[in-house]
């Protein structure tokens, strides 16, 4: 009985992509996730291990970020189209090319030209506790919330040991998927309005707050919440540092100035604490 290779494909999956066009002080944000899968005359590399045909995955990703440098990211479709076909008429061996691309949407945050809230997705929550007592406390919150700054973003001046190899930076993006949870002092006259109302602190302090660190901006946004809202005592908030690398395109002879990023997703940095009324009563089990 003979064996025989069947159908096979390869490529690079889910390369995160944020396309940054800067115009003046308006900037425009392109976010994108995408996988490409090519194939062909592969007999060779898995028969033999004869790579001679086979397009490196890490190629495919890196064409990716530079398609996006070169011609910059219009309509998915379009920008799929230009790689899919790329693939196919520089190589030989590639016969056929999948590109998939899902797209992300961004709302604009009204107060500054460069700062977006991923559209949707958002969760509202709350934990109430309450004993025969009569005590009860309510913590509202929200979690993922995810917010970006393409610029007003700056980290620098930190603690340096024999391990440290991160640069210093006065300009990159800074994202975060926040979560938020606030502990009522008295319940307000609409939990509805109320969490309209944090949640706009939050929008518009993330905003607002030129950053010199990601913890600066926490406590921005949670102070803001104290100062609007009267009858909250305390914020607690988890912010992950999505980090946002600039992609270095000059091997393929293209610049990069602050307009590809690669989008990681693990590892990354956890931020989390929280602001109160010094006078805020005690939480019992609030946070329980
Ligand atoms: O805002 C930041 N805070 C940090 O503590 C930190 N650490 C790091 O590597 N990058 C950043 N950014």
């Amino acid at each position: 009985m003979s064996i025989i290779l069947g159908p096979n494909r390869y490529g690079k999956a889910e390369t995160r992509l944020v396309r940054v066009v800067r115009d003046g002080a308006v900037h425009h944000l392109k976010d994108v996730n995408v996988s490409s899968s090519l194939s062909g005359d592969m007999e060779a590399v898995h028969l033999t291990g004869d790579n001679a045909a086979v397009l490196p995955t890490d190629t495919q990703k890196n064409t990716v970020y530079a398609f996006a440098g070169k011609h910059g990211v219009g309509q998915i479709e379009e920008f799929a189209r230009l790689l899919a076909g790329h693939f196919v008429d520089t190589q030989p061996a590639i016969r056929h090319a999948r590109v998939e691309i899902e797209e992300y949407f961004w709302d604009r945050i009204p107060v500054s030209g460069h700062s977006f809230v991923r559209a949707g997705g958002e969760v509202r929550t709350c934990v109430v506790h309450h004993d025969g007592d009569g005590r009860t406390t309510v913590v509202s919150g929200l979690r993922d919330l995810v917010l970006l700054n393409t610029t007003g973003s700056e980290f620098h001046g930190f603690a340096v040991d024999e391990y440290t190899t991160l640069q210093p930076t006065s300009d990159r993006v800074l994202a975060t998927a926040v979560t938020a949870r606030w502990r009522h002092a008295s319940a307000p006259d609409s939990f509805g309005e109320s969490y309209t109302e944090v949640r706009r602190c939050l929008l518009e302090a993330f905003a607002g707050t030129h950053s010199l660190s990601l913890q600066q901006t926490l406590y921005a946004m949670g102070k803001r919440v104290l100062d609007t809202c009267d009858g909250i005592c305390e914020v607690r908030l988890e912010m992950p540092n999505k980090h946002h690398f600039a992609v270095d395109l000059s091997p393929f002879g293209l610049d990069n100035a602050g307009e590809v990023f690669h989008a990681a997703d693990r590892p990354y940095g956890l931020i989390e604490g929280g602001v109160l009324r010094e006078d805020a009563p005690d939480a019992g089990f609030a946070w329980e």
